[in-house]
């Protein structure tokens, strides 16, 4: 009898056991992966790559803390917008002093004390000196010489804010918003890697024409209606590809702080594919690139610029095409780097 008892309480604990461990082996399977209460929607997908059809998958299951906006982000927010609105008693002079000695570890430009306002404040309101065509580049840009001896790039606008680009990653022209849209995410960010940039708008017979350089001149062209276009100077410039002041007789752009430093100038690895060996510190700054363009939507960084050791980003003006495509071919240094952990192999 009392045998009978002891193999009737064994077994009760072997079956405890075997239950527990099905359900130990079930969530380990199914951690995070409990009635997704976030979909996405579907979306066009080149289902030819599996590891874009898992990214997708996976975000049904993301963490909530993923979906809800951190409290933090309140107080840096408002800190930023303090520092972008302090555009108080500037001094162009010894903004510009300040600005171009600057060398720190942390950021390209001056961001304390307001400094970021000030700077955005002269870039778009200084007077302009003298305008010239930038012929570096396929895109339609100008060189501003502005009060204090500043230069600025002008990337002008191409097309209205609704508009939405079709075809390839590289289609159309630079979006001059996506230029300024990038200068404030990645404040947001906290990458203080990029030139600071703001919308301008220029009054083409009063501001531009007055002080345009004989080159320029020469690609500006008097329409029918009386009106001055610029068709400029560059890889893809075209006279019959204009840009055009609004009635108004204002041209609206992006001006863009210039760096006049001293920049190295690499092909990116991923414009055909991964050929080079890259150090840690790079590939690591590669993807934060790669993060920071999928947000843009920015599939044409062929080309990056290395101040110092530190990728800056110049050259932002192709993201922001077409708000419900989302090109996940940019995220390639970060995917491929953990599906293949490139990072042991170096
Ligand atoms: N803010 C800046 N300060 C200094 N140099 C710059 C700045 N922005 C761009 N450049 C330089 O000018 C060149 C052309 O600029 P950008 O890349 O913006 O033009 P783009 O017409 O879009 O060129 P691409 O078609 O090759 O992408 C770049 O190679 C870069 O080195
Ligand atoms: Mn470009």
């Amino acid at each position: 009898m009392m045998s009978l008892n002891y193999a009737f309480g064994f077994s009760i604990l072997l079956l405890a056991l075997v239950l527990l461990n099905i359900y130990f082996f079930y969530t380990l399977n199914t951690v995070d992966r409990k009635s997704p209460k976030f979909n996405i929607p579907s979306l066009k997908l080149d289902v030819t790559s599996s590891i874009v059809g898992d990214i997708y998958e996976y975000l049904n299951y993301l963490p909530s803390q993923y979906r809800n906006k951190n409290p933090k982000f309140a107080v840096i927010k408002k800190n930023l917008i303090t520092s972008f609105n302090n555009t108080k008693n500037v001094n162009p002079t010894s903004v510009w002093l300040e600005t171009t000695s600057w060398s720190n570890n942390n950021s390209l430009f001056p961001h304390e004390n307001g400094a970021a306002g000030k700077i955005l404040q002269m870039l778009q309101t200084s007077h302009i000196a003298f305008v010239d065509n930038a012929p570096k580049g396929t895109q339609l840009k100008l060189l501003f010489l502005i009060e204090g001896n500043q230069k600025v790039y002008f990337k002008p606008k191409r097309y209205d804010l609704s508009h939405t680009i079709q075809g390839s990653i590289y289609a159309g022209y630079d979006r001059h918003n996506s230029e300024v849209f990038a200068y404030y995410m990645a404040m947001i960010l906290n990458f203080k890697w990029i030139p600071p940039s703001v919308i301008r708008k220029v009054h083409m017979d009063k501001d531009v024409l007055p002080v345009a350089t004989n080159g320029l001149k020469s690609t500006i062209l008097k329409k029918n209606d009386g009106v001055s276009c610029i068709y400029g100077k560059c890889f893809f410039c075209k006279a019959n590809e204009t840009v055009c002041p609004e009635n108004n007789g204002e041209l609206e752009g992006a001006a863009i702080l210039y760096l006049d430093k001293q920049l190295k100038v690499y092909k990116s690895p991923w414009r055909r594919k991964v050929k080079a060996t890259l150090s840690r510190k790079r590939l690591l700054n590669l993807i934060n690139v790669a993060i920071f363009d999928f947000l843009i939507q920015n599939g044409d960084r062929h080309r990056y610029e290395v101040y110092g050791d530190q990728i800056i980003l110049l050259d932002n003006g192709k993201g922001l095409g077409n708000p419900s495509v989302d090109e996940l071919d940019i995220l390639a240094p970060l995917y491929q780097c953990c599906s293949q952990s490139q990072l042991g192999d170096i």
